[in-house]
C-alpha cells in the first residue's frame, strides 16, 4: 500500500486506494468535453514486431475517452509504413501516423535544415518533437500524454492515471510526470535512475550547495520515466533535447517555464518493465553508457545556466562524491530488495557505478571543451515564427500520408 508522503517541490499524487479503472475512465470521459485528450506514441518500426506494443494497442482500444492517438514512426520503409497503417487500424480512436522517413516529412525537415532549425540528431527526441508539432497542428487535444512503446507490463490504467492530473479541469497542473517502481522477474531494474541520477543529484547538492533546481529534480520519484502529460499549450514553448537527456531536459524546461505548484507527479503503476539495454562498457557511444553521459551533460549545462561554475577540479570532486554516494545507495537497494524477496547482483551494480563514474568524467570533459553546445531542438514557437505556415504544412503532409 502506498504512503501519502509529500516529499518535494512538486505535488505527488499517490495511488492510495487502487480505484477501479471504470470509475477513473468515466471521469475522464466527462472531462473530455472541456479537455479533449491526445496520446503520443513514439515508436520504432521494429517495435511493431514485439509483443509489448501489440498488448499496448489492444489495451488502448478501451481508452475511448481519447480524442486522438498520434504515432511517431521511425525507421520504416514504404512497405513498413503501409504495414503500420494496417497494424494501428484496430484503434477505434481517430489516429494518425507520422512516417518520419517518408518523402513528405523528409522534405519538411529539409526546409528546417536549410534554416538551421531542424533537429540535429535522429532518435526519440526528434520523433516526439514532430509528434508534438502535429498535436499543435491538429488542435484535437488540449491535454496530451506521452508514453513509450516498449512497456511489457502495460495496462491502460497507466494512461488513465497519467493523463488525469492535466485532464481534470478543476486541477491547475500544466505538467505531470509518471512514476512507478521498476522491478521484474524477481529483481530491481532502473539502473540509470537508481545508480546514476539519484546519487549524482546528491553529489551535485554537496558540490553546488543549496540549489532550487537540484531540490526540484530530487523531488521526482522516477526522473527518467518516459511517461508524462501536459496541457497542449506547454508544447509551444518546450525545447526538447534530441539526445538521451530528453527526460531530464523536459523536466528542466518545465521548471524554467512554470512555477513548481503547476507541476506534479503521479503514481501510474505498481510494476513496470520495459526493454533493457546493455550497459555498453566498451563503447560509451551506445547503450546505458551513452544515456548516462547525455544525462550528466544535461544536468551540468542546466546548472551552468543557474550560475554554477564548473572546472576540472570541480568535476574531479564531483566524480569522487558521486562514487561514494552511489556505493552507499547499492547497500540501500540491496536491503530494500532483500526485505521484498527480490535479488540484487552487487557485482553488476558496482560495475554499473564504475561505468557511470567514467561517464560523469567524460560528460565533464565534453562540457569544458564546449560549454555552449546544446542538443535542444528549437521550440515550436520559434519554428512558427521562422516559417509561419509550417504547422499547416506538417498537418497536410501527415493527412496525405495517412489517406
Ligand atoms: O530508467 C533507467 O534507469 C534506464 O532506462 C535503464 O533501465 P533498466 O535498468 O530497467 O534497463
Amino acid at each position: 500500500m502506498a504512503d501519502f508522503y509529500q516529499n518535494g517541490l512538486v505535488t505527488t499524487l499517490h495511488n492510495l486506494t487502487q480505484r477501479p479503472l471504470d470509475e477513473l475512465e468515466q471521469e475522464l470521459a466527462s472531462f473530455s468535453r472541456q479537455r479533449p485528450m491526445s496520446l503520443v506514441l513514439p515508436s520504432l518500426y521494429s517495435e511493431l514486431q514485439a509483443p509489448a506494443l501489440d498488448n499496448i494497442v489492444e489495451e488502448l482500444k478501451g481508452a475511448t475517452y481519447l480524442n486522438e492517438v498520434v504515432i511517431g514512426l521511425d525507421r520504416a520503409s514504404k512497405e513498413e509504413f503501409e504495414h503500420a497503417k494496417e497494424y494501428f487500424s484496430r484503434l477505434p480512436q481517430h489516429h494518425r501516423i507520422l512516417w518520419n522517413d517518408g518523402p513528405r516529412l523528409r522534405a519538411l525537415d529539409q526546409l528546417l535544415v536549410d534554416k538551421g532549425l531542424a533537429p540535429e540528431q535522429p532518435g526519440k527526441g526528434r520523433n516526439v518533437w514532430y509528434c508534438f508539432g502535429y498535436v499543435l497542428a491538429s488542435g484535437r487535444g488540449k491535454a496530451v500524454a506521452l508514453h513509450d512503446c516498449d512497456i511489457v507490463t502495460y495496462q491502460r490504467e497507466m494512461l488513465a492515471r497519467l493523463i488525469y492530473p492535466v485532464a481534470n479541469p478543476s486541477f491547475n497542473y500544466e505538467f505531470c510526470k509518471g512514476y512507478y517502481s521498476r522491478w521484474s522477474d524477481g529483481k530491481l531494474n532502473g539502473r540509470v535512475c537508481r545508480l546514476l541520477v539519484t546519487p549524482l543529484i546528491k553529489a551535485l547538492k554537496k558540490i553546488c550547495g543549496y540549489d532550487d533546481y537540484l531540490e526540484y529534480l530530487d523531488s521526482f520519484r522516477y526522473a527518467l520515466a518516459g511517461e508524462f502529460s501536459m496541457q497542449a499549450d506547454v508544447l509551444r514553448e518546450l525545447r526538447i533535447p534530441s539526445d538521451w537527456g530528453l527526460e531530464i531536459g523536459v523536466l528542466s524546461e518545465v521548471y524554467r517555464n512554470y512555477n513548481t505548484n503547476r507541476l506534479c507527479q503521479v503514481d501510474i503503476a505498481d510494476v513496470y518493465d520495459h526493454k533493457h539495454q546493455d550497459l555498453s562498457i566498451d563503447n560509451h557511444d551506445a547503450g546505458l553508457a551513452k544515456m548516462a553521459t547525455d544525462i550528466a551533460k544535461a544536468m551540468m549545462r542546466k546548472l551552468a545556466t543557474q550560475g554554477h561554475v564548473f572546472n576540472s577540479g570541480a568535476f574531479r570532486s564531483l566524480k569522487a562524491t558521486y562514487f561514494r554516494s552511489a556505493l552507499d545507495f547499492i547497500e540501500n537497494y540491496y536491503n530494500d530488495a532483500k526485505i521484498n524477496g527480490l535479488t540484487l547482483d552487487r557485482h553488476a551494480e558496482e560495475e554499473a557505478v564504475e561505468l557511470f563514474a567514467k561517464c560523469i568524467t567524460e560528460a565533464g570533459e565534453a562540457f569544458l571543451a564546449n560549454p555552449s553546445a546544446t542538443p535542444f531542438i528549437p521550440s515550436w514557437n520559434r519554428i512558427t515564427s521562422a516559417v509561419p505556415d509550417f504547422l499547416d504544412r506538417l498537418y497536410d503532409a501527415v493527412e496525405a500520408d495517412n489517406s
